[in-house]
């Protein structure tokens, strides 16, 4: 109220001191400027009248705009230009050059005639007309003004006030900057070189301003550093939040050089701070966030101070950031886009982050499983605090490409928080978002982002196009064709080398280590040398196959010939999934706790070792087959019996595990459960022939890529050497052969499925999904190893699975109890140990003990390790 009391007041003095200027003016313009006095007349009394307006008297007014009719010839239009900003900036230069020790404190202490002034220089200012200034006269645009002086001068009157950032030069006003960019367009001599910035501990640094250049680009690319004006509600966090508390901001020209300053927002109410012409919503307060219309004008700021850090960044095409923080270590973010549609309506916003992550999984297919926009947006807002905490960050870099610099400004070691991202050429890059926090004590635990439980009631959503948000969510837009141009070295377009069906990336975001040791990727089996696999038609007789099929073999009613081996029915559905009850035997039979070994007399794995080979054998799981139809059926290739011979159809990604494993395999999108992802290949080997690579020593690797076809072992009594096979993928595979060990709880099981082959001989390995499993999971599956076996031939590794039922760990002994129990309790499988109660499996270990059960060290030995 008083504020408005003093507003009306310094109104009336304006109006009751017109009519003295006036025949001033009069008799300056005739003396002077020597122009038809009419016309110069009229532009001199408008000239005062804007300049009393703002505060300046005539005997400031007066000489300065003779000078300046001086030295731009009596050229109107540049005086006049903007509201007379020419005038108003050089008065108030004048001013600054005739006592800057003065105008530093003015610019502290300066009274509310003042300030509105002083704030009109970085106003953006729809124009010169009469109307404007009556309606910035008429009270309430005064108001809003004086508010945002008031809370920008809280920082400027401690100048350098502890924890604050200034990036405006001390003794300059306020709003210096934007002014500035229009009279760089017109005469170099207003340009600044260099700026101060405060850091967070009071301490005054020094760097060069951004230099802008006049040719269009530049002005689109850089912008100019200044003060800003503040909005009345502005990019509000809540009144604790923020308040007043903002800091000398930094503020971004327009990159056109086109001020402006009293924004007209969606209900035609006046708003500071951005042109009307442009999509403006900055960071107000969530309830009060405006969608302005668009009219193609480009703005940039950026306020920034260390502990409230404002940031509003427009990049090209009307898409801006905005960043807030507050002393208490809130930050909010909005994104700013302009959407060229009628009836604009505002999605939910947890909505438009789900699409851009959608978005941004698909494009980049290299997120990292932990990737949030909003957590991307906390990066943001982190890493801008983090940039203006930071003394020698050139400004315009910041400006600019905010992210960029945040990327930028992960190389240090500390948390490592990655995602991949293209570059901003559009080509996709690999980038470590590591947040230094030591600037920012404490803010990470309160980060906020606005629009995320409160709401943004009204904001743009990226329905229009990926440009329309992705620009302003600092990721770039796509393109795909350019994917190969600027790959990082540990990024790999394809390894399968156009083998698959789709293309499968290699990334290794965690060390330098740019590709797994070399192997050749290849889609399906080989035979090595002397392997038996016959794949002849002649060998499948009719009972083998559904000749007389036609299209679908699953869209008949009877199932055809091809499900002899499982019992009469098909087990895939219609959606080329799993079914439940195939799928939980598999994994029942698969499972570590699983009783169902069975042991050669003869085995042939024992047959080269010198063991006894009637007491070698470690044991065999039997397993489940499939049997899927094949060239010598009737059913097309797209039958639904044919899913595994199909080849890999979801999106894979080999990675460099973060937990020492080596390179791993994951989805890239989420997968359903009983999903078929890849099958195992390498070169098929006998037995002997794997062993003999053992003993020279060819498969030892760091790694090992070998495992045993041994599903049918023990139904042959005397299986002949070149009918034992196993496949070795350390020279020659796909990507089966990244897929790493889990203990217990994985998340691929491993099928045996044949269609080429009636025997058991030979057969696929194929990975099946035990769960859904979440794109960007890590593929694993249970090798089945017995970490505690220290008498196996093969030693197996340090187990880092991480599961937290892990068998290689102080705790595996319990789990030999719980296996054993199982055992005990000829009932239970692994479906029941996971649904059994703690006190039952309790109950099971004690009543073990009693019975003096020995523990059984049953495993399976010849599955891969
Ligand atoms: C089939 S390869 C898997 C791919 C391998 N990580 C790589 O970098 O190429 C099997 C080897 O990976 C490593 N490995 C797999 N699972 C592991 C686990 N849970 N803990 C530690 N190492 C593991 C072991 O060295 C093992 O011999």
């Amino acid at each position: 109220m008083d504020e408005k009391r003093d507003l009306r007041h310094s109104w009336r003095l304006i109006e009751g001191s017109f009519n003295r200027v006036f025949v001033s003016f009069i008799v300056l313009c005739k003396i002077s400027l020597g122009m038809a006095p009419s016309t110069q007349l009229q532009r001199a009394i408008a000239a005062v009248k804007a300049m009393k307006l703002l505060g300046f008297g005539q005997g400031v007014a007066k000489p300065v705009l003779k000078e300046l009719l001086k030295v731009y010839g009596n050229n109107w239009e540049y005086i006049e230009a903007e509201n007379y900003r020419l005038l108003a900036d050089a008065i108030l230069d004048n001013q600054e050059s005739k006592d800057p020790e003065t105008n530093e404190i003015d610019a502290a202490f300066t009274d509310e005639l003042t300030k509105p002034l002083k704030r009109l220089r970085h106003i953006e200012d729809p124009g010169p007309s009469q109307s404007t200034i009556e309606s910035e006269a008429s009270g309430e645009t005064l108001l809003k003004k004086k508010k945002l002086v008031a809370s920008g001068e809280a920082g400027i009157g401690e100048m350098a006030p502890q924890h604050a950032i200034n990036f405006e030069e001390p003794s300059a006003p306020l709003g210096h900057a934007i002014a500035k960019l229009s009279r760089r367009t017109m005469r170099s001599s207003y340009q600044r070189d260099e700026q101060y910035l405060c850091d967070r501990t009071g301490n005054v640094v020094r760097y060069k301003e951004p230099k802008i250049e006049l040719d269009a680009e530049a002005l689109q690319e850089n912008a100019i550093v200044g003060a800003s004006t503040i909005p009345d509600k502005p990019m509000t966090m809540t009144e604790n939040d923020i308040s007043t508390n903002y800091n000398v901001p930094i503020a971004v020209a327009a990159p056109n050089g086109i001020p402006s300053g009293i924004a007209a927002n969606q209900d035609g109410e006046s708003k500071i701070g951005f042109s009307g012409a442009n999509a403006s919503f900055g960071l107000t307060d969530a309830s009060s966030l405006q969608l302005a219309p668009n009219e193609g004008n480009e703005r940039e700021s950026f306020l920034v101070s260390a502990q409230n850090v404002l940031a509003y960044v427009q990049e090209r095409l009307s898409t801006n950031v905005n960043i807030a923080s507050s002393n208490t270590g809130k930050v909010k973010l909005s994104l700013t886009c302009s959407v060229e549609c009628q009836n604009f309506k505002m999605p939910v916003i947890e909505s438009v982050f789900k699409i851009v992550e959608d978005r941004c999984l698909k494009s980049y297919k290299i997120l990292h499983p932990n990737f949030s926009l909003l957590n991307l947006m906390k990066e943001i807002c982190q890493s801008a605090a983090d940039l203006a905490a930071e003394s020698g960050v050139p400004l315009n870099d910041v400006v600019m490409s905010p992210l960029k610099e945040c990327l930028k400004s992960s190389e240090s070691p500390g948390i490592h928080r990655r995602m991949t991202r293209r570059s901003f050429n559009g080509s996709p890059n690999l980038v470590s978002l590591e947040t230094r926090r030591k600037s920012m004590n404490g803010l990470q635990s309160s980060l906020h982002i606005d629009g995320q439980s409160n709401g943004i009631r009204k904001n743009c959503a990226p329905e229009s196009s990926d440009n329309d948000v992705l620009q302003c969510s600092a990721i770039p837009p796509l393109h795909e064709n350019a994917i190969i141009a600027s790959l990082p070295q540990h990024f790999e377009h394809d390894i399968a080398k156009g083998e698959e069906r789709i293309i499968i990336s290699l990334i290794n975001e965690f060390n330098s280590e740019k590709a797994p040791p070399y192997f050749r990727y290849i889609p399906w089996n080989a035979v090595y040398q002397n392997a038996h696999v016959n794949f002849s038609l002649a060998q499948i007789d009719e009972d083998d196959c559904c000749i007389n099929c036609f299209g679908n073999c699953l869209s008949v009613s009877i199932p055809c010939a091809c499900t002899r081996e499982t019992g009469g029915e098909f087990v895939y559905t219609l959606d080329g999934l799993l079914k439940k009850e195939f799928l939980n035997e598999c994994i029942s039979m698969n499972s570590y706790m699983d009783k169902r070994h069975v042991y050669c007399k003869n085995c042939p794995i024992g047959r080269f070792t010198g063991e006894n080979k009637f007491d070698s054998c470690k044991g065999h799981v039997v397993r489940k087959f499939i049997k899927e139809c094949w060239s010598k059926c009737g059913c097309n290739k797209q039958c639904g019996n044919r899913v595994v011979q199909r080849g890999i159809t979801y999106n894979l990604q080999v990675f460099y595990t973060a937990d020492g494993k080596g390179w791993g395999l994951r989805t890239l999108e989420e997968l359903p459960r009983g999903a078929f992802v890849c099958e195992y290949v390498g070169e098929i080997l006998t037995s002997k022939e794997l062993h003999d690579r053992t003993v020279q020593g060819s498969c030892s690797a760091k790694h090992t890529y070998t495992l045993v076809l041994d599903a049918d072992w023990v139904s042959e009594d005397g299986l002949k050497d070149e009918e034992a096979l196993c496949l070795d993928a350390t020279f020659y595979g796909n990507v089966g052969r990244f897929v790493n060990h889990r203990c217990f709880d994985a998340n691929l099981v491993e099928v045996p499925v044949e269609w080429e082959t009636p025997d058991h001989h030979y057969y696929h390995l194929a990975y099946f999904t035990t769960r859904k499993v979440e794109a960007l999971e890590e593929l694993t599956r249970d090798y089945g190893i017995d970490f505690k076996d220290h008498a196996h031939p093969i030693k197996a590794f340090k187990c880092l699975c991480g599961s937290s039922i892990c068998r290689d760990s102080c705790r595996s002994i319990f789990y030999e109890i719980i296996r054993s129990s199982i055992i005990y309790f000829d009932n239970l499988n692994l479906y029941a140990f996971m649904s059994i109660s703690m006190t039952n499996l309790l109950k099971n270990v004690i009543s073990l003990w009693r019975s003096n059960l020995t523990i059984i060290h049953s495993f399976d030995s010849t599955r891969c390790w």
